[in-house]
């Protein structure tokens, strides 16, 4: 250094005594010596050079500046040093990069999901767009996956929204690591996720990939002390096998998906032809079935509980049926799984409370007595914030007494958060409301469960009396079922009851409610009222 002049003090803090005569090194951070060199390089060459470099002031701070230098020639123009002009960019440097900071976060945000960080769906969809462009010139197979968690909604109906988050950030994680580096998992929304993988030359490597990821799912997951057993749906289509569009791939993967939770859930699918009409219909079901909730195309059947020891009746339950316009009267095992996917249960249960509490409640004016109501609850129903509400402003506006009704809900229902069951159920039980364990034994309630559970009937699954009394097994878990009820002093009552024998067998073993085709099918209500008059 030959000359140092009062801005370069200014700007990093030593005085001229302290520079003139020293390696200008010493101004650079050691790892910005190298640019340091190459503009000297650059100046020596060209005669002057213009860039930025990070400099190190006599406190050790590190500013960026912007230099100008140009070489310095004696009168004979020959080289003899280099003069440097620098000026302090630091604070525009730090805008710029956290403006750069800022921008790189957008984008992210806008091409990702929030909760797990994986591509959203319009990353995914512009990935698989270039896969498709990419696959076509070089003649490749790939695969798309839908990738569906089975029972997700009734998890967060019952275990709270906090709880579904955790579950779908550690499923995210568990599906990520079942993929390779280049292929795409996306989530595209609530409990769905999509996945590309790429070169995919057989269905066998893709049944593999798909296999994996069920595999990935085995393990428990264990949130705040609570296990949870979390499966997917999986449904695949192949390019260019069934489709050479991104619409159309993606519609076959979601379609196959269907077919997945059709199967019993937690398994996977390849769309197939065959598939598309079954969705076709599935589709036209849901529009038609939102249709007959409003337009009252519903219809509550009555099904007479009779004390076989007298044959006198104790009560009913409701079950719907639908009147199509079209089809007749469509049974409730046709519509009633996809009212409970598609959250139209709800709608459905509280429809048939209407309905079932206001036609008790003209029987009883017309003096007659119909006993006790047993209405289906559904989980989801029970779950929601406002059933409670719901269900007083309804015995409100029938007159409908509390003490007539039996709620029944599944054993497998009530299993899937037995805590926050045992909360909903003491307050309906406090309400005065019974509650019926229905299609009891093909669950998998613990005994530790429902000692605790505000339960006044078990309801004995017809699938255990089909075979009775001739079937040792099916005698053996009946006969179990009706010594629980007893030992826990709980009403038994057995449904699906359709022979004498099987009446015999149920009152000799202690069963005497019993409910089935042997004393009466579900009746329309005009039946039923000829049946209470007779
Ligand atoms: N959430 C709601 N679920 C409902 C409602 N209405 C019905 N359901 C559920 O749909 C399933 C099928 O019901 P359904 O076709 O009405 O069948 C009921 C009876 O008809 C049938 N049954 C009665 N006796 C016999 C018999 O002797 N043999 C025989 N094969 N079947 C018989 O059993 C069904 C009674 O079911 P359960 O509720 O378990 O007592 C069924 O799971 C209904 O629960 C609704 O409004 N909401």
């Amino acid at each position: 250094m030959i000359h140092w002049n009062h801005g370069a003090t200014e700007l990093l803090g030593y005085d001229a005594s302290e520079m003139i005569g020293r390696n200008i090194d010493i101004l650079y951070p050691e790892d910005e010596l190298k640019k340091a060199r190459w503009i000297k390089m650059q100046t020596l060459l060209y005669g002057s050079y213009r860039d930025q470099i990070r400099k190190q002031t006599k406190e050790g701070k590190v500013i960026y500046t912007d230099v100008s230098a140009s070489v310095l020639r004696d009168e004979k123009n020959r080289i003899v040093g280099i003069t440097r002009y620098s000026q302090d960019i630091t604070q525009k440097k730090e805008i710029e990069e956290a403006l750069l900071e800022q921008t790189k976060k957008l984008n992210f945000q806008a091409y990702h999901d929030p909760l797990t960080q994986l591509p959203n769906r319009t990353l995914f969809n512009d990935r698989l767009q270039q896969t498709i462009v990419y696959a076509q010139r070089h003649q490749e197979s790939f695969g798309v996956f839908f990738i569906d968690l089975d029972n997700f909604k009734q998890i967060n109906d019952t275990l709270g929204h906090y709880m579904g988050d955790e579950v779908l950030k550690i499923v995210a994680k568990r599906l990520i690591k079942c993929v390779r580096e280049e292929d795409t998992l996306s989530r595209l929304g609530g409990d769905e996720f999509t996945l590309l993988v790429h070169e995919l030359a057989t269905p066998e490597s893709a049944a593999k990939v798909a296999e994996k990821i069920m595999d990935a799912m085995k393990e428990p997951i264990v949130i705040d002390h609570q296990t949870l057993h979390v499966t997917v749906s999986i449904g695949i289509s192949l390019y260019p096998r069934d489709a050479i569009n991104m619409h159309d791939l993606l519609k076959y993967a979601d379609i196959a998906m269907y077919k997945a939770k059709e199967e019993g859930r937690n398994n996977y699918q390849f769309y197939s032809s065959k598939m598309m009409n079954i969705a076709l219909k599935k589709a036209t079901m849901e529009k038609e079935l939102r249709r007959a909730i409003e337009e009252n195309e519903l219809l509550v059947y009555y099904q007479p509980q009779i004390d076989a020891r007298n044959r006198s009746l104790v009560g009913v339950e409701a079950l719907v049926r639908w009147d199509h316009p079209e089809k007749g009267l469509v049974p409730p095992d046709a519509f009633i799984p996809l009212a409970e996917e598609t959250g139209l249960i709800k709608d459905l249960d509280h429809y048939v409370m209407c309905q079932a509490m206001s036609d008790m409640v003209e029987w009883q004016q017309m003096g007659l007595a119909p006993g006790i109501l047993s209405l289906n609850l559904s989980i989801s129903q029970l779950m929601k914030n406002d059933f409670f509400f719901k269900l007083q402003k309804t015995l409100l506006e029938t007159g409908f007494k509390v003490k007539w009704l039996t709620f029944e809900i599944t054993e497998n229902q009530v299993m899937l958060n037995p805590k926050r069951s045992i909360k909903k159920l003491t307050m309906l039980n406090q309400m005065g409301v019974k509650i019926s364990i229905d299609d009891f034994g093909t669950g998998y309630s613990s005994l530790a469960y429902l000692k605790r559970f505000p339960v006044d009937k078990l309801k004995i699954d017809k699938s255990f009396i089909h075979d009775l009394p001739y079937n040792a097994e099916d005698c053996a878990i009946t006969n179990a079922v009706i010594a629980l009820a007893e030992s826990l002093q709980l009403e038994i009552i057995a449904e699906g009851v359709e022979q004498r024998d099987q009446v015999r067998y149920l009152l000799e073993q202690g069963c005497y409610i019993i409910q089935g085709y042997h004393y009466s099918r579900p009746l329309p209500k005009k039946e039923m009222t000829e049946y209470l008059q007779r």
